[in-house]
């Protein structure tokens, strides 16, 4: 209740109207576009034991505090190796520069990931973090988005949607995890195009696992199917995921689950920590703005 006050104080006093200057590094850096490289990483981290590296760290990344709204501050925790943690500030470091301000929009299927990755990113690159959602429930004097789909309907519901997305394609530094569905209009695009958009790619099984975990009671589109919690779950985002897939494909880069997994020699998806996400986002931005700039 108490972060929604704080996005509801904050998003307007964060409206900007022009965008800051982007300052690229110039010189002849010869970096690498692809995952593996944290792995050349590793060598130069220094961890004491695996206990250590195991234990429950709570994300605590070097810059102000005091800037980021109170709804970033209580992501949950999932086990992140030390090793991670230290990939993740140095990858920051790195495509900060580049980012200038703009902003980062998550885009993908409910479940995947955005609000919890989103949090990572905003944190570690000291930005703000916002979710669509939340912002379209506060313009409708904090109606849920399953009351507002069941009491105005879905077409209201999307207008809210590109006018808080219009809004905030005129901010900077904002990580925002938008809704499920956002890609669906072409206009929401102008507007996710003024910053750098990314794709998270979970395969349909893990986002039915995760869902079906937490329950559909605040996603309204997955009310519809009958059978069992996982299978119907499972049945309506298949269905969602090829109507939208194409769509998602408009973001500026993607972000691929099993490509990570494979990267990492992990069978399961499930597996993947969301600082390990992180990673791959802040390295597939990176490689988006870089190609931007004509770097590789
Ligand atoms: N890497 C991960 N491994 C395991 N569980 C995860 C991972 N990332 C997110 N989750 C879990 O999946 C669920 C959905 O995550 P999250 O809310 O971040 O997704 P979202 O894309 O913002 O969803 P929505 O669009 O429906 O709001 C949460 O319960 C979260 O804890
Ligand atoms: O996938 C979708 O269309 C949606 C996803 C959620 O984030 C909400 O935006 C809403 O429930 C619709």
């Amino acid at each position: 209740m108490e972060s929604k006050a704080i996005q509801r104080l904050q998003f307007p006093a964060m409206v900007y109207s022009d965008k800051g200057g982007r300052t690229v590094p110039s010189g002849s850096l010869n970096m690498s576009c692809g995952f593996m490289e944290h792995k050349k990483l590793r060598v130069f981290v220094s961890v004491p034991s695996v206990k250590i590296q195991q234990r429950k760290l709570p994300l605590k990344i070097a810059c102000s505090y005091n800037k980021v709204p109170a709804s970033t501050l209580k992501s949950e925790s999932f086990k992140t190796p030390l090793s991670e943690e230290l990939i993740l500030k140095s990858k920051s470091k790195e495509v900060e520069p580049y980012l200038s301000g703009r902003c980062i929009y998550l885009v993908g299927m409910m479940g995947s990931g955005k609000t919890t990755v989103g949090k990572i990113l905003s944190q570690v690159l000291c930005y703000s973090f916002f979710d669509s959602d939340t912002l379209i429930e506060e313009e409708v004097d904090g109606t849920s988005v399953a009351d507002i789909f069941k009491h105005y309907g879905e077409t209201f519901f999307r207008d809210k949607e590109t006018e808080v997305l219009r809004k905030l394609s005129m901010t900077h530094r904002h990580v925002i995890s938008t809704g499920g569905g956002a890609v669906v209009r072409p206009i929401n695009w102008k507007y996710m195009h003024k910053g750098v958009s990314i794709w998270l790619d979970v395969p349909v099984e893990a986002l039915a696992q995760r869902i079906t975990a937490v329950g559909t009671n605040s996603r309204p589109l997955l009310h519809s199917e009958v059978g069992d919690a996982y299978t119907k779950t499972f049945m309506r985002l298949s269905s969602l995921f090829e109507e939208r897939s194409q769509a998602y494909a408009n973001a500026n880069a993607k972000v691929s689950l099993e490509n990570i997994a494979a990267k990492l020699g992990q069978k399961d998806v499930s597996d993947l920590t969301p600082t390990a996400i992180a990673i791959e986002a802040l390295e597939q931005i990176l490689g988006f703005l870089k190609s931007e700039d004509g770097y590789c």
